[in-house]
Parts: C-alpha cells; structure tokens; sequence
C-alpha cells in the first residue's frame, strides 16, 4: 500500500494543521471547518495527479486545441459528519465526482469499550471507478473499513484512495492489513504516535465533529 504523508514536506498543508490542533484557534468553528475543507482541495488537486486522462479537442475563438480531461469515474465517499466539510474541499476540486455517504456510529458496551455500526448507507454503482474514501480523523481504522464493507455491496471499484486529516500510527497498520495493498493509497496530512482509551487520536486535535458542529447531547 502507497502512503503520502504531508507532514513530511512542509507545505501550506502543515499551516492549517497547526490551526487544526491549536486550542485557542481551533474552537474558530468557520475557521476550522474550513481549514478541513482546504486540506481536502489541496490532497484533492494532488489525488487528480494519479487519475487517468483522455485527448479532447475543444474550439478556442482562435483554433481547436486538443486538452487533458479526467477519464477516470471518482466516487467520493464520506463518513458523517466530521467528514463533511473535508468531503466538500473533495467536490470544489473534482466536480464531477460522484459522492456516498455512510454513517458509523460507536454503540459503548462500557465506558471505553465499543462496537462500530454502519447505519445509513448512499452509495451510486463502485465497479471499475476510484473510490476516494475521506474521513479527517482515523484513529483505529476499524470505523473506515467498516464503511468500506458497505460499500463494495455497491460493487468493487478499481482502485481506493482513503484520505484523513490526521492518523493515528495504529490506524496505519490496521489499514495496511485490511484494504487490497495493490489497488489502496493512503493520504494523510499527519500520523500520530498514539490513541487514549477512548480511541481519540494523542496528540491529534480533539473531537472534530464537535469542533465543525457544536457538541453533542
Ligand atoms: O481523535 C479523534 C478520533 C476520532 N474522531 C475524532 O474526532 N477525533
């Protein structure tokens, strides 16, 4: 399996990261949904690179030209609902990109033990198409392959992107044995060492549903 991490070739990606994580901006809800949504144009513009590309010829006012246009089907794919905002940074960039949504949610058995179930499930046809997989924080990997389980019930697409904000090292390695190493990229902007007992990414940012939404009951 292909890994990029972004945190090693500091960019304008390690400046919103740094927002991301900080306690006196991150609670700025505008700015830190946004600065997910930045996060997933700008890995959005680099996943663009490793698409394929057919030969169109367009009419200028001058003359016809012949241009690079995707041909390749993405499908985007997100897991509510702190992956929202960084599944619209995706849309700004790839347009045409057809999109699911997938809920997964924690039922606790006790209070630092929990199952992850898949509730709610809108995906169009997978088969032949890359699947770009987005989710900002990945702490134990299980939540993304749950979804990901989901979705081949919609068929199995040729390749899989899975892109977070942060990942926590665990994530890493649980990803690496359970998605098809020939056809899965990992994007991260950051993998952190660890995750506390409650699967929360250390030092990662926090809850990011809460920080883009508000809180819970
Ligand atoms: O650290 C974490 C892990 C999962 N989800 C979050 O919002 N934060």
């Amino acid at each position: 399996m292909k890994i990029v991490n972004f945190a090693e070739y500091p960019s304008v990606i390690s400046q919103y990261m740094m927002e991301l994580r900080n306690v006196n901006i991150q609670s700025d809800m505008l700015r830190f949904r946004r600065n997910l949504e930045r996060i997933g144009e700008i890995m959005a513009f680099e996943i663009s690179r490793t698409l394929r590309y057919r030969k169109e010829t367009v009419d200028t006012p001058l003359a016809p030209c012949k241009c690079d246009v995707i041909d390749t089907q993405v499908v985007l794919a997100t897991i509510f609902r702190a992956g929202i905002p960084f599944h619209q940074g995706f849309l700004n960039i790839l347009d045409t990109a057809e999109n699911a949504f997938v809920s997964a949610y924690r039922k606790y058995r006790e209070k630092e033990n929990f199952d992850v179930f898949i509730e709610y499930l809108a995906s169009p046809r997978l088969d032949g198409k890359t699947l770009i997989l987005v989710d900002p924080m990945l702490a134990t990997g299980k939540s993304m392959e749950l979804s990901y389980h989901a979705l081949l019930t919609k068929g199995t697409p040729a390749h899989v992107h899975i892109a977070s904000v942060i990942a926590s090292q665990d994530a890493v390695d649980y990803v690496k044995e359970h998605f098809p190493a020939e056809h899965t990229t990992l994007w991260v902007g950051a993998i952190d060492p660890e995750i506390n007992p409650h699967s929360y990414i250390v030092p990662g940012l926090g809850d990011a549903g809460d920080l883009a939404y508000g809180t819970k009951d």
